[in-house]
């Protein structure tokens, strides 16, 4: 299906939607966010709101900054050094910035989904348990109970109930993204990160993975990379176009695709550059 019928269908049912619409609270609120790497400056002045139990894309040409800036949002850049933010995030408003935020609750609260499926070297059961155990003292019964719903909810017990103890690593490539999709659900966060989740996938895993974010949509906030603006046009509510480190653009997906307010993100869009 096109991404122009796609964007026909969101108009006709956005415009009941809106008739009707309660207010959207904003989960993630970004103020003048500014990040270095050494003396380079990746990301520059973002301020935006990321709303919450919507589906939120960037897009934007390699290296505008877009990973750069959803990794900010549970401060893995804390794991390396030379890396220095300026700025505001704020989570329900609260800066996770703040001294003293403890960084494993914020990490179970804004889970993260990379590029590369990475399933740890250990079953899959293991696999799904391993954040669980990190953060929370379940009984057997009900991490198992638990491990089912997260492999459930990410459309993948079916195809893995009776290979639970096999390793993560012997299932195929789609199959595993949608396991650490599962390990991610599996600490019930509140927002889920995810870096271009399909580049690396064939197209039915990828529609797997497309469904299942439509599905996820409804408990969590989902924030995606992505560098095919035809999956941003199926999948997102909102999409944020960047170009070296700013924000150009971010408003209603139907919005950017079909009428963007800046000549930036119409060449992005229109194939002129990127
Ligand atoms: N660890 C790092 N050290 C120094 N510079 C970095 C580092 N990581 C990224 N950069 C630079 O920061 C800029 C933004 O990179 P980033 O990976 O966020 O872009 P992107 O939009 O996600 O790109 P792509 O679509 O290719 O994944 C690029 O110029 C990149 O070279």
């Amino acid at each position: 299906m096109t991404a122009d019928i796609h964007l026909d269908q969101k108009r006709n049912a956005g415009a009941a939607e809106a008739a009707a619409a309660p207010q959207i609270a904003t989960k993630l609120r970004v103020n003048d966010l500014n990040l270095f790497y050494g003396k380079f400056q990746a990301i520059k002045n973002v301020t935006m709101e990321i709303p919450e139990r919507q589906v939120t894309a960037f897009i934007g040409p390699s290296g505008c900054g877009k990973s750069t800036l959803i990794r900010c949002f549970n401060r893995i850049h804390d794991l390396y050094e030379g890396i220095r933010t300026e700025g505001q995030i704020l989570l329900d408003e609260h800066d996770i910035y703040e001294a003293g935020v403890d960084l494993n609750l914020l990490r179970s609260r804004v889970g993260m989904v990379f590029q590369k499926p990475t399933p740890f070297p250990m079953s899959v059961f293991d696999n799904v348990a391993f954040g669980i155990r990190l953060y929370e003292k379940l009984s057997a019964r009900d991490l198992e109970e638990r491990v089912e719903w997260a492999l459930r909810k990410a459309a993948l017990w079916n195809e893995v109930k009776d290979k639970l103890k096999q390793s993560g690593q012997a299932l195929s490539g789609g199959q595993q993204q949608r396991l650490c999709i599962a390990r991610t659900i599996a600490v019930k966060p509140e927002v889920i990160l995810l870096d271009e989740p399909t580049s690396a996938l064939d197209p039915i895993s990828t529609g797997y993975i497309e469904d299942l974010i439509n599905e996820l949509k409804k408990d969590y906030t989902i924030v995606i990379v992505t560098h095919n603006m035809q999956q941003a046009a199926r999948i997102s509510d909102i999409t944020a176009f960047m170009y070296l480190g700013s924000l150009i653009e971010c408003d209603d997906t139907t919005k950017i695709f079909t009428q963007p307010r800046e000549s930036q993100t119409e060449d992005y869009i229109t194939g002129r550059y990127g």
